[in-house]
């Protein structure tokens, strides 16, 4: 699914009203009754006092429309308009006109004296600015937003927080609770910069033109269920583990051997035919009998990695979990980038060793994939001032060396020397120990597989994230272990599938 910029969306909207010869109000209908429908199915107690703060421009429009139609479906509500223009759009001044015919109680906000009190409301539907921001909040509309955000009440915000920037630092914005956003994803609402601003973010469909969408020119993406429903290879009737790809861990190093674990079972369960594991001395038993699934490859020292060296033809290669950066080891790694012709995703001490010797990154093939989390990546390609800054980086550094960057976090990035990609899985459950590794693990078994690398990286991240979903109302969320996305990842598929 395409993420757009506001220009983009605003000439989307306009080209949906000339297709489908509609008015920008019929549209706004459209857009609203999306949001109505939304908020109809989670708050169903009708005596929820409801206030709504509606801007001069369109996403103030959006919310008079919403007012209309909560008042119509008996809900209470109040509408304060914060009038920081005295110019309204065409749209929005029309339903301030058909608000104050249908008696919803209206107050204008122009100066500090006419702001209201918030106590007796328990929900505030945000809409004083939407895409339409170009400039820093100030005058009334800011003071409204800072009396909004001290009042502890729940915020959801109409399309955007009030105040977003849609393409670059927010400093100040609504503190949403929930964002609604209609149908076209905003990068924005996926940073981690913003994330005191956005809440949890819900996509609504508001029925724009499809041949308007996909007209727009992008790099940016967000991964949905569907895409990579599409791209998962359906399993051969006549399949057997030699078809199925044979993927090799690397890594491990004496206390840190649950790693290689993790990550080898997370590559067999992600439905590899075989999986060997390539660890020092100190991990065979641990291995085997943890994971008897598991062939083991043992180093010629005890407690860390000195060789890597073997025998087998691996279809890919996953390394760098729980490795250590010892000297043996680090010069170990570099023989094996010397010779490794195999697909290869390299994690954790992995890239610590690659930052500390950034010549061998020339020795990766195109296209493997590096799985940092946001430090690891500073070591990689040095600061960044904010997420847009951080994302271009990143996207140089992925051209320079040929990369598939996975970028880990709330919303990991997939980035490559084009595009960006946003996953859309995963809750906080995943912040735990080994959850990288197990998403190590699914990675490689996706690229031993057969995978493209960009769809190994994005299917292994969408099914990892997917496993916390599912689990959600199973496992609490602080209970949740990297055990657990292993355990489930069959369902992930189940419910990819379905
Ligand atoms: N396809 C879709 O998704 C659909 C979208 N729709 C909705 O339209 C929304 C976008 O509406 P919009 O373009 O009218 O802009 P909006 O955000 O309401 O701002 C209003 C005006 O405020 C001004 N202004 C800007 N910054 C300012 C500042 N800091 N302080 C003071 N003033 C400032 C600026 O005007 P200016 O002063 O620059 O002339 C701006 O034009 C969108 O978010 C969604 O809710 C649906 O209705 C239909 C389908
Ligand atoms: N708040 C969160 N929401 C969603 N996913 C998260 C969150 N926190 C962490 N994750 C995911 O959990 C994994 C953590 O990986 P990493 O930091 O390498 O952990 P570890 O080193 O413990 O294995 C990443 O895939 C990341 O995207
Ligand atoms: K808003």
């Amino acid at each position: 699914m395409k993420i757009l910029t506001a220009e983009q969306i605003r000439e989307i909207d306009l080209k949906t009203t000339t297709y489908e010869n509609i008015s920008s109000l019929e549209l706004m209908k459209r857009a609203s009754k999306a949001f109505f429908d939304w908020f109809t199915t989670r708050f169903t107690d009708k005596n929820l006092p409801v206030s709504v703060f509606s801007g001069t421009g369109n996403n103030g429009g959006d919310g008079l429309v919403v007012a209309r139609m909560l008042q119509k479906s008996g809900y209470k509500v109040n509408v304060f308009i914060v009038e920081y223009s005295q110019h309204y759009s065409e749209d929005c001044a029309h339903n301030v006109r058909r608000a104050k015919v249908e008696n919803i109680p209206i107050k204008k906000i122009t100066s500090t004296g006419d702001l209201p009190s918030l106590s007796g409301f328990e929900i505030i539907i945000d809409a004083i600015f939407g895409t339409g921001l170009n400039r820093e909040v100030t005058g009334i509309a800011r003071e409204v937003i800072e009396k909004i955000n001290r009042s502890g009440k729940k915020i959801i915000s109409i399309d955007v927080p009030s105040g977003l920037s849609m393409n670059g630092k927010t400093y100040f914005a609504v503190h949403a609770t929930e964002t609604v956003t209609m149908q076209i994803p905003k990068l924005a609402l996926y940073l981690p910069d913003n994330r005191n601003f956005t809440g949890e973010v819900y996509l609504i469909n508001i029925g724009l033109n499809e041949t308007a969408i996909s007209d727009a020119k992008t790099a940016f993406y967000f991964i949905t269920k569907q895409e990579i429903k599409e791209l998962l290879k359906p399993l051969d009737k006549f399949a057997h583990k030699g078809t199925q790809g044979h993927s090799l861990l690397i890594g491990g190093s004496i206390g840190k051997m649950g790693s290689v674990c993790l990550a080898s079972r997370a590559a067999l369960k992600t439905g590899c035919g075989l999986v060997t594991a390539y660890v020092p001395k100190c991990g065979t038993s641990v291995l085997q009998s943890a994971f008897p699934e598991a062939m083991v490859v043992e180093d010629r020292n005890d407690t860390h990695i000195t060789g890597i060296d073997f025998t087998i033809h691996p279809d890919a290669v996953g390394a760098g979990v729980g490795l250590s950066e010892s000297p043996e080891t680090q010069h170990a790694f570099y023989r094996f980038l010397q010779q490794n012709k195999s697909p290869l995703v390299i994690d954790a001490d992995g890239l610590n060793i690659l930052s500390k010797n950034k010549e061998w990154l020339a020795l990766l093939p195109s296209r493997t994939i590096l799985t940092p989390h946001p430090k690891e990546l500073s070591r990689l390609i040095g600061v960044w001032n904010e997420d847009y800054d951080k994302i271009y980086k990143t996207r140089e550094f992925a051209k320079k060396y040929r990369l598939i960057i996975v970028l880990k976090g709330a919303y990991t990035l997939i980035i490559d020397s084009e595009n960006v990609y946003v996953n859309s899985s995963g809750t906080p459950a995943l912040a735990t120990a080994g959850s990288g590794d197990v998403l190590t693990g699914i990675i490689t078994s996706l690229l031993a597989q057969g995978y493209e690398p960009l769809d190994a990286a994005k299917a292994g991240v969408f099914i990892h994230g997917l496993t916390a979903n599912l689990s959600a109302t199973k496992i609490h969320a602080r209970s949740f272990t990297a055990s657990d996305i292993i355990d489930n990842i069959g369902n992930a598929y189940f419910d990819i599938e379905k």
